[in-house]
């Protein structure tokens, strides 16, 4: 991992490193050899978050991520980040930046929000109902080839949002049909009658969010995807 001296000049993407499965990320992002000008970061401070123009947010645990986060002084300088900043969340990470979510820890959970959907967390059920599926990704190289999604106590996503403040969704992946979600069927919020819930990854500006856990697998396509897609448009040509 490149370290903060050797930053200069370069685009910076941090992985928040809290808990769960941020060395993953990290290894993930070395391996497919981003350009010289992009390097990585873990992020456990704000002044590290200060540091970094894009962000990936880990699975793991939302709830203890945000405590953490909390404890850390990162949870107000993450929202703002999120406004603006390329920022992928994977599973967890995933929960974190939606605007709302169903079935939140007892007594209420932290968001960071930053994405225009509203996620039923644990959705697909407990540990041991986790599963793997293969995934046809827009935009993917080699895109025809299935990626494999790994789903760990998933969320689900109930609905997207339609904002005048935010840039439209873009779906990129969705599970075969077949599986279904344990999470109620959603009563659309925005006229849309299609049920969002075998939608597992969309990108929203420079925001991805996954419900899988690309970072898990040998496959790097999806971290390729989101450098090129959210992280290099910000290097000057
Ligand atoms: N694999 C994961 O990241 C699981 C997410 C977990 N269910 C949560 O609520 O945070």
């Amino acid at each position: 991992m490149i370290q903060v001296d050797h930053m200069e000049g370069k685009v910076v993407i941090g992985i928040l490193a809290l808990q769960g499965a941020f060395a993953e990320h990290q290894n993930a992002l070395q391996k497919i050899s981003p350009p010289r000008k992009v390097c990585s970061l873990l992020v456990r401070t704000p002044d590290d978050l200060a540091n970094c123009h894009a962000l990936v947010i880990p699975g793991g645990e939302s709830t203890t991520i945000a405590l953490l986060a909390r404890l850390a002084g990162l949870l107000d300088p993450l929202r703002e980040f999120a406004k603006t900043k390329p920022i992928w969340g994977t599973c967890a990470g995933a929960i974190l930046l939606a605007q709302s979510v169903q079935n939140a820890k007892k007594g209420g959970q932290e968001l960071l929000g930053g994405m225009s959907v509203t996620v039923a967390r644990n959705g697909w059920g407990s540990q041991v109902e986790s599963f793997e599926a293969p995934l046809l990704i827009e935009g993917l190289q080699d895109s025809q080839i299935p990626f494999i999604g790994v789903f760990i106590r998933a969320p689900v996503i109930q609905a997207l949002h339609s904002s005048s403040n935010h840039p439209p969704i873009q779906v990129i992946a969705r599970l075969p049909v077949g599986k279904v979600p344990k999470s109620e069927a959603h009563v659309s919020l925005d006229g849309d009658d299609v049920d969002p819930r075998r939608i597992v990854a969309i990108r929203q500006g420079n925001h991805l969010l996954t419900t899988f856990h690309p970072e898990l697998t040998k496959d790097g396509r999806f971290h390729e995807y989101f450098v090129r897609t959210c992280v290099l448009p910000l290097l000057p040509p």
